[in-house]
C-alpha cells in the first residue's frame, strides 16, 4: 500500500504567535477583500452559537465521510492555539464531533473547529468558548474505522487549507490565510481597515465624498443628469 489515505504527518511550520495575534482586530471581510474576494467557504455557518471570534493555526484532518477515528487522534496531537479543520467530503449524514470531544479539545487548548461535515450535542457547543463552523447538526453518530489523514492539504467547500495556515473567523464567516502570504496580507488588510475607519469618521462628521459612484457610472456609459 502507498500510505496515501493513511498519513499522520507533523505540522512543518506554524505562524509565530505575534503574527496570529496581529489578525485579531481585523474582520474576515477585510482580509477577504485583500484575497481578491475569491478565497473562503461562504456556505459554512455557526448556527449553534452566538457571535464569537476565531483565530488560530490550522491543524487539518481529512476523514472518510461519517468517520471520526482520525479526529480523535487529532485531539491528542494538536497543540494549544490550533483550530481543527476537518474535511469530511461535505457529507452531513453522521455527526463527527460531540460534547465529549468538545471537552477534550478545550482541555488541550484547541480553539475551534471548521468542517464541511456535521456535529452533534449542539447545546454543549452553544455556550462554549470553542467556536464551530459546520455544515449541519444531526443526532446520528460517527463510525470509528478510518481511513483518514492528519495534516495533509484539505478542501473545505472550495477553501484549500494547508496545515499551519492562519484561520480567522467572525460573524461573517471563516477564512484561511496561507502562511507564506500572511505577513503581506496583514499589511494590506491593516491599510484597508484604516481606510474604512476613516470613511466611517467622515460619515460621522459629514465630509464623506460619495462622488466615486457617479465616476464609475459615467465610465460605464451612464448618462447622468447634472
Ligand atoms: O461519539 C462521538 O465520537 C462523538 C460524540 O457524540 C461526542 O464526542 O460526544
Ligand atoms: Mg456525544
Amino acid at each position: 500500500m502507498s500510505g496515501i489515505g493513511m498519513r499522520i504527518l507533523p505540522i512543518k511550520e506554524r505562524a509565530p504567535k505575534e503574527l496570529i495575534e496581529a489578525f485579531t482586530g481585523i474582520g474576515t471581510s477585510i482580509v477577504s477583500d485583500n484575497m481578491a474576494r475569491l478565497h473562503g467557504c461562504p456556505n459554512l455557518a455557526f448556527p449553534f452559537q452566538t457571535r464569537k471570534k476565531l483565530i488560530g493555526s490550522a491543524f487539518t484532518v481529512k476523514t472518510r465521510p461519517g468517520d471520526n477515528l482520525l479526529i480523535h487522534k487529532a485531539l491528542d496531537l494538536a497543540a494549544p492555539g490550533d483550530v481543527l479543520i476537518v474535511d469530511a467530503g461535505g457529507d452531513t449524514t453522521n455527526a463527527l464531533i460531540g460534547e465529549i470531544m468538545l471537552k477534550m479539545a478545550l482541555k488541550n487548548g484547541i480553539k475551534g473547529l471548521v468542517t464541511n461535515g456535521a456535529i452533534r450535542d449542539s447545546d454543549a457547543f452553544r455556550d462554549s468558548e470553542f467556536t464551530v463552523y459546520a455544515k449541519g447538526v444531526t443526532h446520528l453518530g460517527p463510525y470509528k474505522d478510518g481511513p483518514g489523514e492528519i495534516n495533509v492539504p484539505v478542501n473545505i467547500d472550495g477553501m484549500i487549507v494547508n496545515p499551519g495556515d492562519i484561520i480567522l473567523g467572525d460573524g461573517d464567516g471563516v477564512i484561511s490565510i496561507p502562511l507564506e502570504q500572511s505577513r503581506e496580507i496583514l499589511e494590506v488588510a491593516k491599510d484597508k481597515m484604516e481606510k474604512e475607519e476613516a470613511s466611517l469618521k467622515q460619515l460621522d462628521n459629514g465630509t464623506y465624498n460619495h462622488g466615486w459612484v457617479d465616476e464609475i457610472l459615467k465610465s460605464k456609459g451612464y448618462k447622468l443628469e447634472e
